[in-house]
């Protein structure tokens, strides 16, 4: 019996099984290769440079389809027994936490202050935690914020744990009504209550004040070392904030102030290079075989995710594979029926769950929990024998008091909690936080985080899965982390640009997911999944080629979709695809109007953003240009955006995306009016039929529908108006256009 008992699983998957889905799936997959059969058969007779092209992007569409099949139908949940790992893991090991913040205006404190509050007040024995915060932007307000927040903090953890508050980051505990003291509670309850509240607004107040006039910030003492500095050019400035010294587990955790070194001439790598030194730093004062990540916006939810993650990393089976434990990514903020496209609920729901059911999801490069070992470049089978040597000094650089504790970590010794003292090695970490200390080093390239992408997250998920490790989805309830969502169209286009243009890099790298499966252990059917991410920029391509064909024929009275019979094989396409992907919305409780944002977005940001970003990627990718990564703006907690009636509504500027965009909705309209107004050509008495047809027209009105939003900025103002610029700049190039295709 007992014997029985040692193989208790920590967590299980559970598959989710769809099978009205795969039905309607693969019915869409048989209409896409009649359609690719019947180009095929009929391309002899009616062979046009439009025929192909659409024949080229049909293919795509198909491949994609493919893509999307073989990732969701694999969907499945994870189930994690907390009672177990209490019962099992009485030592649980200690987990090292990481926030990373940039710019304290696209940024505000408040935000990193209360994400770095609701991790200090994690359910987990505080002596085995340490949060340390990478500010990338050397701001002395920052680190006033944290230093105020660790006053506060020495109270609202203690509060937290008495009374078991589930939301631990406090702007969202006050704001929640349900939150508030009623009649029933006891009064010691109310007292603190009251208290608590009270020392949090003031918290608040003197962070606004500073952050309106930095002139108010103390210059003396701690903060002396902020002086002459600039976020691009300054010294590392390391700092001790709070240290539990007695390593007393219902204390308050470590925390610790990072700001790596700047110089002007060193590339710093991004997020990327902000890891990398955490990852050193972290290893050298507390060594913890586990590492939480987490992006400056993204507050704790579920103050027992640690365990639940423990649950995975621990299992003394299935645990020993997995690299890391990604938990999704779900926003506060969010506004209803999420009129940018930018919540990813559906994608979610369906295809990451979808790669948790093969090798593993991608590494999303926040809420996700690290195994040391792994970003230290070991493979999964070396964790229990053979790892002795495995490092070398020249791969870790030059500190040797931290080549020790990768040494180590790498031992397995990291697993006992000693007593440590984070302020013992102030010294030390400052050498290691150097720019200059990498030169040389595998960091970047085999070891931690990897550099050369925007989107660093997904080639160094890459990087450890390609050595035969998994990962893990872990969905427990309540929702472990939820974050700020970009809160407009501006900062939605910012991040999928970004995305789009990291992606492509990716794509067409030696971590793409091609190459992982060819030279490395990543599964088949996992990088197959990988593509329907890595693809993102080079889908734009098609589909905006798939944008301008319809347009091309009617000005040229030609056609690219069959006519007569054949259309029908399109139409059908089309309606089933749209049926299956709203049933699909309606089954998860999204609404009608959320399907139909997404549909529009997704048909809009593949048009603009992710071709923008591709095109970036094409001009890094031949050294003309180098990306860079633009941070997505994060709006204060305290402003309302989601009660003001236009938050859903678009606003523009001037950057490049809007004018893809729009040239694609006057191209749209140029075509309809040409045709209504009777201006076509005859068709040419060529094969190519008889002329433009009722496909390229329902083509076009179906992409101004989609472009609707845009149509109404062409003759709004201020915010909500595209910028006259950028209307004469794609007037320019439709007018362009029109004399390339008449000569
Ligand atoms: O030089 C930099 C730039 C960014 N960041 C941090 O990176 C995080 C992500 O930046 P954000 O602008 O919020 O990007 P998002 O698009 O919202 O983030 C998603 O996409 C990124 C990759 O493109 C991932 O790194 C993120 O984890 C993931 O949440 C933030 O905490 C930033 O402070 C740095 O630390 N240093
Ligand atoms: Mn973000």
């Amino acid at each position: 019996m007992a014997k029985k008992e040692e193989y208790l699983p920590l967590y299980e998957k559970v598959c989710l099984k769809r099978t009205y889905n795969r039905v309607l799936d693969s019915f869409i997959l048989l209409l896409l290769f009649l359609l690719l059969c019947y180009r095929l058969i009929s391309i002899k007779n009616t062979f046009t440079i439009p025929y192909f092209l659409a024949f080229l992007s049909e293919s795509w569409f198909t491949f994609t389809w493919i893509v999307i099949l073989n990732t969701k139908w694999n969907a499945s949940a994870t189930k994690t027994h907390l009672q177990l790992l209490l019962q099992r893991v009485p030592d649980l090991p200690a987990v090292d936490l990481f926030v990373t913040t940039a710019d304290p205006i696209l940024e505000p404190p408040i935000i990193t202050v209360n994400t770095v509050l609701s991790l200090l007040a994690l359910d987990y024995p505080a002596n085995k935690l340490a949060c340390y915060v990478s500010d990338d932007g050397c701001s002395p307000l920052n680190f006033y914020a944290l230093f105020e927040a660790s006053k506060f903090a020495m109270l609202w953890v203690p509060f937290c744990k008495k009374y078991n508050v589930q939301l631990r980051a406090p702007f969202r505990y006050f704001s929640e009504p349900a939150n508030t003291i009623s009649e029933g509670d006891s009064l010691q309850f109310k007292q603190q209550w009251l208290q608590m509240k009270d020392l949090y607004d003031n918290l608040s107040r003197k962070i606004e004040d500073v952050t309106r006039e930095p002139i108010l910030l103390p210059h003396d003492g701690e903060f002396t070392v902020f002086s002459n500095t600039h976020p691009r050019n300054h010294p590392s400035i390391i700092k001790v904030i709070l240290e539990n010294k007695e390593s007393v587990c219902d204390e308050v955790p470590h925390l610790i102030y990072i700001s790596r070194e700047k110089r002007p001439n060193h590339p710093h790598q991004y997020k990327a290079g902000a890891m990398n030194v955490l990852t050193r730093v972290s290893g050298l004062m507390s060594n913890a075989p586990f590492m939480l990540n987490v992006d400056c916006d993204m507050i704790v939810n579920n103050p027992k995710i640690v365990q639940h993650a423990m649950c995975i990393l621990m299992d003394p089976k299935k645990g020993k594979e997995v690299a890391f434990v990604q938990c999704f990514q779900q926003f506060f903020d969010g506004i209803k029926d999420d009129p940018f496209g930018n919540q990813w609920v559906s994608a979610f729901e369906y295809i990451i769950r979808g790669m948790a059911g093969l090798q593993g999801p991608f590494y999303a490069g926040t809420n996700t929990f690290h195994r040391r070992n792994a970003l230290y470049g070991l493979y999964p089978d070396e964790l229990e024998n053979e790892r002795k040597g495995k490092i070398s000094m020249q791969q870790f650089g030059s500190s040797e008091e931290f080549f020790k504790s990768a040494s180590d970590a790498v031992e397995g010794d990291a697993y006992c909690s000693k007593q440590i003292s984070p302020s013992n090695f102030t010294e030390e970490a400052i050498q290691i936080a150097d720019c200059a200390y990498e030169n040389g080093t595998s960091w970047g390239k085999q070891l931690g985080w990897i550099y050369g992408s925007i989107s660093e997250d997904v080639p160094s998920g890459l990087n450890m899965q390609r050595k035969g490790w998994r990962s893990e989805g872990c969905t427990p309830d309540p929702v472990p982390f939820t974050g700020c969502a970009p809160g407009g169209l501006i900062s939605t286009m910012v991040q999928q640009k970004r995305w789009a243009s990291g992606l492509t890099v990716v794509f067409f790298s030696k971590h793409s997911p091609v190459m992982c499966s060819l030279f490395g252990k990543v599964q088949f059917r996992s990088a197959l999944s990988y593509c329907w991410l890595t693809n993102w920029g080079l889908r734009s391509v098609f589909e905006v080629l798939y944008a301008v064909l319809p347009v091309y024929c009617i000005i040229t009275n030609t056609n690219f979709l069959p006519q007569g019979l054949g259309l029908w094989i399109h139409v059908s396409l089309a309606l089933i695809y749209y049926i299956h992907t709203l049933v699909e919305y309606l089954a998860i409780g999204l609404s009608i109007q959320h399907w139909w944002n997404n549909q529009r977005m997704s048909i809009i940001r593949t048009g603009t953003a992710s071709f923008i970003g591709f095109l970036s990627a094409m001009l890094k990718l031949s050294g003309l240009s180098d990306t860079v990564f633009e941070i997505t703006q994060k709006e204060e907690p305290t402003s309302s955006s989601n009660d003001e009636v236009d938050a859903g509504r678009f606003t523009f500027d001037k950057s490049p995306v809007f004018v893809v965009g729009t040239t694609i909705l006057m191209l749209q309209l140029t075509a309809l009016f040409i045709k209504f107004m009777g201006l076509q050509p005859p068709p040419r008495s060529s094969n190519s039929g008889n002329g433009s047809g009722l496909g390229e027209l329902i083509c076009s009105t179906y992409l101004v529908l989609c472009y609707w939003p845009y149509l109404k900025g062409l003759f709004a103002r201020g915010k909500y108006g595209i910028p006259l610029s950028t209307i004469f700049m794609s007037a320019g190039i439709v007018y362009f256009f029109l004399v390339c295709v008449n000569i």
